[in-house]
């Protein structure tokens, strides 16, 4: 570490200065000035007063924040090698093991394996197989919004928690909520509040891991026990019960079944085990990766609709005139509906699932238009930066569909799919699969359904003021919406294509 440091300080003493940010304190570096909660919305205005990167230290540790997409794609693009890696956490990574999936391990040859076996299940061309699925539990979500609608969210939630566990293990459309589900929620929840900053000691100070788990008032690797034990339930039993009905030939098509064909389980070049291993952890890392993403941007379109009912209206307009209102929208409708494709990426971009995406490191020193940046930075995508539209003319706090429109505005803005799912090598496999959950709600939603405020026993409109969590994808929690359908026939269109799912 010290060694690391005088080297940092030869680099920064030859003429290359660290990026521009708030004045370090000696000893604790920027600690005072890192907000708890919600670091992005104290970002978003220091890039006017520093610029397109900002450097910050919290306790030695180096924080590059990147408010560019420009300097986001000349450094996690360009140098994939240096700036792929992940932030290591002790507590959920190591101790709990949740560094054996995807998205928490290190760049390097098993996160290749793991990403080969997403390419293949989860291309573009892989995830057709799977629009039936998410038709079918698309129109299962809006039957149960005829019969709760006040249930909205946790509806949603289990729709979505329902889309990945077909599409990961084959799961049927229906399955029950207490069926793998909410194990997985529970486990989700665990990891969630485990990984917000500070939730863990051992975290900021790592030597702490080696203290021996005998030492009075020491619970850190009795918690972590905890915490693996729910995690490998969660990766395990969905696995088995797939690996059940891979071996009786009943299996239905799904990313793990791809897996083990892919790598002809039993009978590949790679002993069983380790086959094995890879297909487990990178299936298991698919319910945490995949559902709440999905699940926040919904949320956020609901209030989107309520606030914006001009936009619902011309959605609609375009569903009916495009679609007819004899059927529910199919992925085929999509082609021919771009008022509806600028609002999926209006939601992507007026308020962002992930608003700093997911934390990067740096492998070795950088420099980077005359700055140096330090071996083992922290690197931060500020994706709410590129979300303020400053090119349409239209105000970027407005839901407006029209702003990536060409022809409706002088230059349309930054399209959020460069944005929204992150970057470079460690783009989001899931892109393909998730995008179009996006267009089966949002679709099947504007074509049957009703969205406005809910209003008081004076008639009055209750107002939509959500609360946004602080975690890695931040949803909006403490708010209501009425939701009510269209029309009769809509309802009854709804009943009978629930009926047809076998
Ligand atoms: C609206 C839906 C979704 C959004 C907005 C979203 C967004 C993201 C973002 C921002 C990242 C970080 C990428 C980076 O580090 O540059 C990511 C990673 C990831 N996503 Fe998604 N995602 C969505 C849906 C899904 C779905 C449906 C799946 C799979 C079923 C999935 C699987 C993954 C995985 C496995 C990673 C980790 C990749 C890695 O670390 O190499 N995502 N996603």
């Amino acid at each position: 570490f010290v060694w690391k440091r005088r080297r940092d300080a030869l680099a920064v003493s030859k003429g290359f200065p660290l990026p521009p940010g708030p004045q370090r304190k000696p000893l604790i570096g920027n600690v005072l000035d890192l907000p708890r909660e919600k670091a992005w919305n104290t970002f978003l205005p220091w890039k006017e007063r520093y610029g397109d990167i900002i450097y910050l230290e919290a306790l030695g540790n180096g924080i590059l924040v990147l408010n560019t997409l420009e300097a986001v794609n000349d450094l996690l693009d360009k140098r994939p090698n240096n700036y792929s890696d992940r932030p290591e956490f002790i507590m959920v990574g190591q101790l709990m093991e949740l560094n054996k999936g995807i998205p928490l391990l290190q760049y390097g040859p098993t996160w290749k394996q793991h990403r080969k076996l997403t390419h293949i299940a989860l291309s573009p061309e892989a995830v057709k197989k799977y629009y039936g699925v998410q038709e079918d539990i698309a129109s299962m979500y809006l039957n149960g919004l005829l019969d709760e609608p006040q249930k909205f969210i946790p509806l949603l939630r289990l729709a979505a928690g329902r889309i990945v566990m077909s599409v990961t293990y084959g799961l049927p459309v229906d399955t029950p909520e207490d069926l793998y589900i909410t194990e997985a929620e529970e486990t989700m929840e665990m990891i969630t509040k485990a990984t917000l900053p500070g939730a863990f000691l051992v975290d900021l100070l790592p030597w702490l891991k080696h203290l021996p788990s005998w030492l009075p008032f020491n619970r850190i690797h009795e918690i972590g026990m905890a915490g693996r034990k729910q995690i490998y339930n969660m990766v395990n039993r969905p696995y088995e019960h797939v690996k059940q009905e891979y071996a009786a030939g009943t299996a239905r098509p799904s990313f793990a079944l791809d897996c083990l064909e892919s790598l002809e389980y039993g009978n590949s070049k790679l002993p069983k085990e380790e086959a094995d291993e890879i297909i487990r952890w990178s299936a298991g890392a698919m319910y945490g990766a995949g559902g709440e993403t999905t699940y926040t941007t919904l949320l956020n379109f609901f209030i989107a609709m309520s606030e914006f009912p001009d936009v619902q209206a011309k959605l609609k307009e375009e569903l009916y005139r495009v679609v007819g209102t004899g059927r529910l929208p199919t992925t085929a409708d999509r082609p021919n509906l771009p008022y509806l494709n600028a609002a999926i990426k209006e939601t992507l971009r007026w308020r962002v699932a992930l608003p700093l995406s997911i934390a990067r490191r740096t492998r070795t020193p950088d420099f980077y238009n005359g700055y140096f940046i330090p071996e083992g930075t922290i690197v931060l995508p500020n994706v709410l930066a590129m979300t303020v539209d400053t090119k349409s003319g239209i105000p970027t706090e407005a839901f407006a569909p029209e702003r990536f429109l060409q022809g409706k505005v002088k230059e349309v803005a930054t399209d959020p799919y460069l944005y929204a799912f992150g970057f470079g090598r460690r783009i989001c496999p899931g892109k393909a699969l998730g995008d179009n959950n996006l267009f089966l709600l949002m679709s099947s939603l504007m074509a049957t359904m009703d969205i406005s405020h809910k209003l008081d026993a004076n008639g009055q409109k209750i107002p939509i003021n959500p609360t946004y969590t602080s975690n890695l994808v931040s949803h909006p929690i403490n708010f209501e919406v009425k939701i009510v359908p269209r029309c009769p026939e809509a309802a009854a269109l709804i009943r009978e294509r629930v009926a047809q799912i076998a």
